[in-house]
């Protein structure tokens, strides 16, 4: 082995007995169970529901309160204690003014949160736990935790309760363990894309994301339209606007990331100030607490923008011949005069004949006022702190694929033909399918974002448009996007998209085995993670598909989809014994109550262990290099030095 590596190595662990020692340490560790992993998909800004989600770790924790107090707490009272977990600060608040804080009550629910967290941290290494524990109470949960004699417990457990009681900290210290709670619940958390739009407060997840010990996000085609907005896409920043526009979210745009709408809502009153805009009132599924805006503005600040939006989009088709999307240069196609369209050799009337910023001899350049405003919502967008703080966290823990414990996670799908076989894109002027295509997407939107204003960044951004709505794009998997369509056109067969051949070949096993060889997974052992294509249960569809070799966990959340689904999502949950659907029924606010309906949809021949992770491979490659640590101590070749590791073993 690499003697300066070693030798780096050595900083770290100073001699034999440090290194024997941390060999010891990995070694328990990785013949501990694995942690529970969580995975959910297509959020879209529904953050009450979401949260609830984390917060009650899909119901895992309620099972926790059941299996430890069943037998001697009534259920209203365990239900009780779950909501004070789920919301610690909310519910002391209720009880209090109801007069229920007294300290009989305190003295009971420490003791039950005790045992609770005692459940949830059982395959925790006592350092893991520790680390989850704020500062000021480690010493006191620790010793909590790990009296075994149950005698001594007992006198234990009253002595330190009446001290926490008599010292006043006992409500500060039964929010703080109903927090750790909540995050020991959920070891590591995958979200399979598709964060934004539609829903109120995609901001407000990612700020609760951001906060959790593990998480990873596979992009959604939602998502890399943020990005691309983000990374200065002109097309992409009409885009997230006019979704905004459509559900009448101003408060994620306004309140979340400081944007300001002012210059859209003064141009299009005035350009569009004789139009009802009849086609483009919004659809309000959440009131807007912040900015509440009169919704006939709205209609008009929604159709300025899709016109704008309009025009973008073509002017990109054209700038990407090599994309081939002419049959989507819709506005191309436009006689903006007499209010019609020709769309693959039929011409159509258009619903809406009021054009008054398209010129019939270019309908694609904005007008001097468009450009203007499109000026100054792209250095709104440029210069939101908050917004850049997002995206950088969807940077640095998210990319286009994932395989992680044997699994490969993606948002939509991986393009194919009608044959079955991957489908290729041209990228930087060279062709890629399958994984390279993914590798090279995700090399590409990194780009869009980090590079430095040049012609490279901004074809990656445009990539990113690509990636939105492409019908190649393994984000989007569909042959188009009809949006134009359904604003504009009567006849219902234009707005039908039609899915990639990838939803008819992934129902089969075998397809979905030959992905994840490609990929490097054992097909045996792995499965492949999907969200984007909501579920509709109340058709007869299973989110199992092929065998078991497939999840699609698209339930919706958004309540837009849940007519569709019948339901309102899915948590996939992996812990060391099994792979278990949660099943959601739709969240109302301030209901207590909404344990999911769980399913076993997989169980593992054997406890998994730490051992049989990626996490448990990374350990053992950790212990080979440590034992040839010892070696080179051994013979001499590096030199020992006394003294002891600088900062503890908390490896895991
Ligand atoms: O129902 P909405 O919000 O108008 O969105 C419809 C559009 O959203 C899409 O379904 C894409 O969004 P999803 O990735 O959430 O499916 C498009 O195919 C479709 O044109
Ligand atoms: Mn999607």
């Amino acid at each position: 082995m690499d003697k300066k590596y070693l030798q780096l190595l050595a900083k770290e662990f100073p001699n034999i007995d440090s290194a024997a020692s941390e060999i010891v340490n990995l070694s328990a560790i990785r013949s501990l169970p694995k942690g529970t992993e969580y995975f959910f998909s297509d959020m879209h800004g529904e953050y009450e529901a979401f949260l609830h989600m984390l917060k009650s770790a899909s119901g895992m924790i309620k099972i926790k309160i059941d299996l430890t107090l069943g037998k001697t707490v009534s259920s209203a009272e365990r239900e009780a204690l779950a909501a004070l977990i789920y919301y610690p600060d909310k519910e002391q608040k209720r009880l209090k003014k109801a007069g229920i804080l007294d300290d009989e009550w305190r003295r009971l629910t420490i003791y039950r949160l005790i045992l609770v967290l005692e459940a949830v941290s059982a395959k925790y290494t006592r350092s893991r736990v520790r680390k989850r524990i704020p500062q000021d109470m480690v010493y006191i949960l620790d010793e909590l935790l790990n009296v075994t004699d149950d005698v001594i417990k007992e006198y234990y457990y009253d002595e330190i309760i009446t001290t926490i009681l008599d010292t006043g900290i006992a409500d500060h210290f039964i929010n703080e363990l109903c927090k750790v709670i909540q995050s020991l619940a959920i070891d590591s958390l995958h979200i399979i894309g598709d964060i934004f739009d539609r829903g109120p407060r995609a901001d407000i997840i990612l700020n609760e994301l951001m906060k959790m010990h593990d998480v990873d996000i596979q992009w959604g085609n939602h998502d890399i339209s943020w990005m691309g907005a983000a990374s200065g896409n002109r097309a992409l920043i009409a885009n997230v606007i006019r979704i905004s526009m459509r559900y009448n979210n101003f408060d994620i745009l306004e309140d979340g990331y400081g944007l300001n709408l002012r210059a859209l809502a003064v141009f299009a009153g005035e350009v569009y100030k004789d139009d009802d805009c009849a086609l483009f009132m919004p659809q309000t599924l959440d009131d807007n607490i912040y900015d509440p805006v009169d919704t006939k503005l709205v209609a008009k600040m929604h159709k300025a923008i899709t016109i704008i939006q309009l025009k973008l989009e073509s002017q990109l088709i054209k700038r990407h011949p090599e994309w081939e999307m002419d049959g989507r240069d819709v506005f191309g196609n436009i006689d903006p005069v007499n209010g019609s369209v020709e769309l693959n050799g039929v011409r159509y009337e258009l619903l809406d004949k009021n054009f008054p910023t398209v010129s019939r001899e270019d309908p694609l350049a904005l007008t001097d006022e468009e450009n203007e405003l499109m000026t100054v919502l792209t250095n709104s967008f440029m210069h939101s702190e908050k917004l850049a703080e997002h995206m950088r966290f969807l940077y640095s823990n998210g990319s286009m694929y994932k395989t992680i414990n044997g699994n490969l996670l993606f948002h939509g799908c991986i393009p194919m033909d009608e044959n079955g076989k991957p489908l290729s894109l041209t990228i930087e002027g060279e062709q890629y399918s399958g994984k390279a295509m993914l590798d090279k997407l995700d090399e590409v939107a990194n780009k869009a974002y980090f590079l430095h204003p040049c012609d490279e960044k901004e074809n990656s951004a445009d990539m990113l448009w690509y990636l939105w709505c492409g019908p190649n794009s393994p984000l989007y998997g569909k042959d188009k996007m009809a949006f134009f369509e359904r604003y504009f056109i009567e006849d219902k067969s234009t707005h039908t998209e039609n899915y990639n051949a990838y939803y008819h070949f992934s129902e089969q096993a075998d397809v979905c085995r030959f992905i994840l060889r490609m990929f490097g997974l054992d097909p045996d052992r792995g499965h492949i993670i999907n969200g984007h294509v909501p579920v509709r249960i109340k058709n007869g569809e299973s989110p199992v598909k092929a065998g078991g070799k497939l999840f699609v966990i698209d339930g919706g959340i958004s309540k837009a989809y849940q007519k569709a689904t019948g339901i309102a999502g899915y948590t996939l949950i992996y812990d060391s014994h099994s792979l278990n659907l949660a099943q959601h029924q739709p969240f109302i606010a301030g209901e207590s109550e909404h344990t999911p309906t769980l399913s076993m949809v997989e169980r593992l021949e054997r406890r998994a262990n730490i051992s049989d992770t990626d996490k448990g491979a990374e350990l053992l490659g950790k212990i080979d290099d440590l034992r040839e640590l010892l070696k080179a101590y051994r013979s001499g070749t590096i030199k020992q030095k006394q003294g002891r590791r600088p900062n503890g073993n908390c490896i895991i």
